[in-house]
């Protein structure tokens, strides 16, 4: 194989998200199974021997597409010419927590990374951040980094995109492969807004096939939009495979391009679209392809959806101006 590897750089590497992940990138999952790659791992000190432990495995594994693993606490190092950045080490929630605790904790990681993607990272980057709180953790990193196009930053939305079309598989004995165009808008918090209203079931309106307004409102939306919560529940800890898989398949929708008729659900800066403000990192109807992506435009937003995206949209500028407050954009 004569392609030029390309260089993923994982932060958290050592944690739970991390662990799942990375094998999977490994074994072409990320970007495609003939494409061979080169992982970089940040983490901090008291996470680098674990991380060295990932990599022996890694070793250990003999994926034919692995190039190199370079370990490091070093942002400037880890991000330098860095293709793809997959943003996962923060701190996660625990239980009880909400994700506006998170804010001052998390934030002030999220800054110096994004300056030394600023820095470093090749001219294609393109940076998902999974850390939470996502979409305000990308935008402080999108913000210290002044010379890279505000559209490579994007925050993690596929997780609970990927819930929705399974709640709505499962509602309607349709198969998972069966379901198209469903939204996520807004944060990646309790106050996201899943939207069916223009997804299809096997080629029909999927509003119109559930025909339940008040399974909607009082069952699927809160369902998928604390779903993370119930893991927490569940599990004792957060989701953790179910977000490795989410981070692959938007990296790999992201390069690879949506299937003709679909679309998905990205946290993208907004360019005022749906009366998002713009700058703010808000999830969206997108469609991708040759590794760009865009708004889908001219949805009907009714009745019933316009308010509980404002509501999730009035919970990102809270964040964004909590932030401001505190110097991180
Ligand atoms: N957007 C989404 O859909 C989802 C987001 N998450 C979030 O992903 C994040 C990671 O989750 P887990 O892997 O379960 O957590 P974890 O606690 O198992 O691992 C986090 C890792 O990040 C490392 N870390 C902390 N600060 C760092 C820094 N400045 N640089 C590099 N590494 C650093 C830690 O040492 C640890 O190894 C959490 O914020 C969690 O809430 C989790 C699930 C879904
Ligand atoms: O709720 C959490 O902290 C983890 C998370 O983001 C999710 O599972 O969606």
């Amino acid at each position: 194989m004569t392609r030029t590897p390309v260089n993923v750089t994982v932060t958290g590497a050592a944690g739970q998200i991390g662990y799942a992940l990375l094998f999977r990138i490994a074994s072409g999952h990320l970007l495609g199974a003939d494409v061979p790659v080169k992982l970089r791992l940040l983490e901090i000190p008291q996470g680098l021997k674990a991380a060295e432990g990932t990599a022996m495995e890694l070793d250990d594994a003999a994926f034919p597409l692995l190039r190199g693993i370079d370990i490091t606490d070093d942002p400037n190092v880890a991000f330098a010419g860095a293709n793809v950045a997959l943003l996962v080490g923060a701190r996660p929630r625990t239980k009880g927590m909400e994700r506006g605790d998170l804010l001052a904790a998390n934030g002030g990681i999220f800054k110096p990374q994004g300056k030394a993607i600023n820095d470093h990272a090749a001219d294609d980057i393109k940076v998902l951040v999974v850390g939470n709180p996502a979409n305000t953790n990308a935008l402080i990193a999108q913000s210290a980094a002044p010379d890279v196009p505000a559209e490579r930053f994007t925050a993690m939305t596929r997780l609970d995109h990927n819930r929705a079309i399974a709640q709505l598989a499962k509602k309607t004995g349709a198969a998972v492969s069966d379901i198209k165009r469903v939204t996520i808008w807004g944060n990646h918090s309790a106050t996201q807004y899943p939207d069916i209203f223009h997804a299809e079931v096997a080629g029909k309106n999927a509003a119109e096939v559930v025909n339940d307004e008040q399974w909607l409102a009082d069952t699927f939306i809160p369902t998928v939009a604390k779903r993370g919560a119930a893991i927490i529940e569940a599990r004792g800890a957060s989701s953790a495979a179910s977000a490795a898989s989410a981070a692959l398949d938007h990296v790999h929708t992201w390069v690879n391009g949506t299937a003709d008729g679909d679309w998905t659900s990205m946290g993208i800066v907004s360019d005022g679209s749906y009366g998002v403000p713009a700058g703010l990192i808000s999830s969206f109807p997108v469609t991708t392809k040759d590794g760009s992506f865009e708004i889908v435009q001219g949805l009907e937003i009714n009745e019933f959806s316009r308010p509980r995206i404002d509501a999730s949209v009035k919970e990102l500028e809270e964040e964004r101006a909590a932030v401001r407050e505190l110097g991180l954009i």
